[in-house]
């Protein structure tokens, strides 16, 4: 078995010379075939406020280079234990969001066919059903995590069934989850109605909300999140507005008193050993975003995912303290 071929050098190409890709890592037409797969799917027709997140994919890339090879948080060097790499986007309709989420679930499809995991760069969260569509096909239903200031299980908006607010009671009436395992974590703000609560728990869905977060500390929410998964096939989906409008400014719906980064990335690495089976990052709309805050802050959580992946199969039933 030949090597992984990892990121270009940073000491010998600086790191930023040359067009993005994630990480500076090689594109998937020039290794062939990839063990983990960087997907975007630059898709924003069904936000429900702010558009944007279509240039989500380019944002992060860019933010991405200044990634290193070793994650010491997770004691992993993702690029050199398997072959990484990006598969570019997936061209989806902009003006046909039930063609555009054919075309996803179709491209993923095909692409984790071989076993490649994808930890996908969105977009807008409509994406959400469509990779989940191609995940439960491989698997079966799959346990999810979802970070997210929002429910994102709400029935429809003007009548529409598929937008960025219903991905996972459409994936639940289809079938898609585990329904025994199934959390939000960083939920907060505003509803429409108390009974949001009440249909989301109805759909399955446990709740640590983003004040949970904060009472119960990282150590706490992570043995609670780990029980409830277990060994099952596990997606996490992250929209980046999990975090705290100070840490992504650049989404399209903002909520005030969200996650820092750094509870995010901590709550990640308790996740070591799970069986992630992919992974996406959603939400970052480049256009109101300042200093590159919240894609750099994709990027780093899209690099822990990328840990994560890298780390499945490993077994790691315990994890530190
Ligand atoms: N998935 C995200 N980011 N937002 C959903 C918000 C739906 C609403 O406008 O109520
Ligand atoms: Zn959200
Ligand atoms: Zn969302």
């Amino acid at each position: 078995m030949t090597e992984p071929r990892g990121p270009v050098d940073s000491s010998r190409v600086p790191r930023f010379a040359g067009p993005a890709t994630f990480a500076r890592l090689p594109r998937l037409d020039e290794v062939g075939r990839c063990d983990i797969a960087v997907v975007g799917v630059p898709f924003d027709a069904g936000v429900s406020y702010r558009p944007g997140a279509r240039f989500g994919p380019s944002g992060v890339r860019e933010a991405s280079r200044l990634l290193r090879p070793y994650n010491p948080g997770l004691d992993v060097s993702p690029f050199a234990a398997l072959q990484v790499a990006d598969a570019g986007d997936i061209a989806c309709n902009p003006f046909d969001i039930g063609d555009a989420i054919e075309t996803i679930e179709h491209t993923m499809g095909e692409l984790i066919s071989d076993g490649t995991r994808p930890l996908t760069i969105g977009g807008d969260h409509t994406i959400a059903l469509p990779l989940l569509r191609a995940q439960s096909r491989r698997h079966g239903p799959v346990a999810v995590l979802h970070f997210d200031a929002h429910l994102d299980t709400w029935d429809t908006y003007f009548g529409a069934e598929y937008t960025h607010g219903t991905p996972f009671r459409r994936a639940v009436e289809e079938g898609l989850l585990d329904t025994e395992a199934l959390s939000h974590v960083g939920t907060r703000g505003p509803l429409y109605a108390k009974k949001d609560l009440a249909e989301d728990r109805r759909l399955g869905f446990g709740i640590v909300t983003s004040g949970d977060v904060l009472r119960r500390g990282v150590d706490e929410v992570v043995d609670a999140l780990r029980q409830r998964i277990g060994d099952r096939p596990l997606y996490v989906s992250v929209d980046i507005d999990v975090l705290d409008p100070a840490h992504a400014p650049g989404t399209g719906t903002p909520e005030a008193g969200g996650l820092t980064s750094r509870e995010l990335l901590e709550i990640l690495r308790g996740l070591a050993g799970a069986n992630l089976v992919g992974a996406d990052v959603v939400e970052v709309a480049p256009a109101y975003d300042h200093a590159e805050i919240t894609s750099i802050a994709a990027s780093h959580v899209a690099y822990d995912l990328i840990g994560l992946l890298a780390l499945t199969g490993k077994g790691l039933p315990s994890w530190r303290h």
